[in-house]
């Protein structure tokens, strides 16, 4: 009887373990480095080797889409944080530029109308935020932080509709592709100028509650071609994290979004991009 139960004991336990090891190689979106490199290490691990563990904050998400993954995140930044990132955006900021697949970036207002400061990703407050949304996303050491940028939008500033991945041909030819945004909001006194994801149905089947505190209940989803889609609306300290690649690592066409023209007032975003690297 006792020699039973041992064996069923230790059945039970291999076959345990065979699960959560299975669970963990299929919850790596980048199962394929699995064995190269020890995951734990992966945390706070910058392209240029250096490593940071950022200050603590406290931050609430939600689910707002499975496919693509959108996740929302409120007071993702500290106060301290974005004071410094606006500072930052006053002193160096310059006319946003719209950067086609061949040939030099330009300015051109009726594509984007904004203006917009690239930050060393080695700066110590960048480094902090950098290290939170590394954590977040439980990376892994062939995913990185690219320079963010900070851009200010005023009255009819806008971005049009994009995707944040460069096109599969160019990621392959560079062994890299933007793997996720986080785009931060650091000012938001403003009317309109919400980022628009044209298709994302809004998340829950009611348009009570919270979510409407954070995006567009006013979109009408039976009517109009530009109708429907989700409108996140622009709120001081919160966060939109998304993936821009599929599971393959290629561009997902339901991560198009635009930044809607600000009404009145002033929109101030941080684009923070991590970008997956491969042997070309
Ligand atoms: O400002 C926004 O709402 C969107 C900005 C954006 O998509 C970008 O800079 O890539
Ligand atoms: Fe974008």
């Amino acid at each position: 009887m006792a020699r039973q139960i041992l064996t069923t004991i230790t059945f039970a336990t291999v076959m345990l373990s065979v699960a959560v090891a299975f669970a963990w190689t299929d919850y790596n979106p980048l199962s394929w480095e699995m064995g190269k490199h020890l995951p734990w290490l992966s945390q706070f691990v910058f392209k240029d080797g250096a490593t940071s563990v950022g200050p603590e904050q406290s931050y609430r998400t939600s689910l707002l889409s499975r496919d693509p993954l959108v996740i929302y995140i409120e007071d993702f930044v500290s106060e301290a944080e974005m004071d410094y990132l606006l500072d930052l955006h006053d002193r160096f900021s310059e006319p946003a530029k719209v950067y086609p697949t061949n040939g030099e970036p330009y300015v051109d207002k009726d594509k984007r109308f904004s203006n917009l400061t690239f930050i060393d990703r080695a700066d110590a407050v960048v480094q902090g935020i950098g290290a939170r949304a590394l954590e977040f996303q439980g990376s892994r050491p062939n995913v990185t932080l690219e320079d963010p940028y900070v851009q200010r939008y005023g009255p009819g500033g806008h971005f049009m509709n994009h995707y944040d991945w460069i096109g599969d041909e160019s990621a392959a030819a560079r062994g890299s592709n933007r793997l996720s945004t986080f785009l931060i909001y650091l000012e938001s006194d403003c009317t309109e100028g919400g980022t628009r994801f044209p298709r994302i149905p809004p998340p829950g089947l009611s348009w009570n509650g919270k979510w409407c505190e954070r995006i567009e209940c006013e979109d009408d989803l039976s009517v109009g071609a530009d109708r429907g889609g989700t409108t996140i609306r622009p709120i001081r300290g919160n966060a939109v994290f998304w993936m821009n690649l599929d599971r393959d690592l290629k561009g997902d066409t339901g991560t198009l979004h635009r930044g809607m023209p600000v009404g009145t007032g002033a929109k101030t975003v941080m684009n923070l991009f991590t970008a997956v690297h491969w042997d070309p």
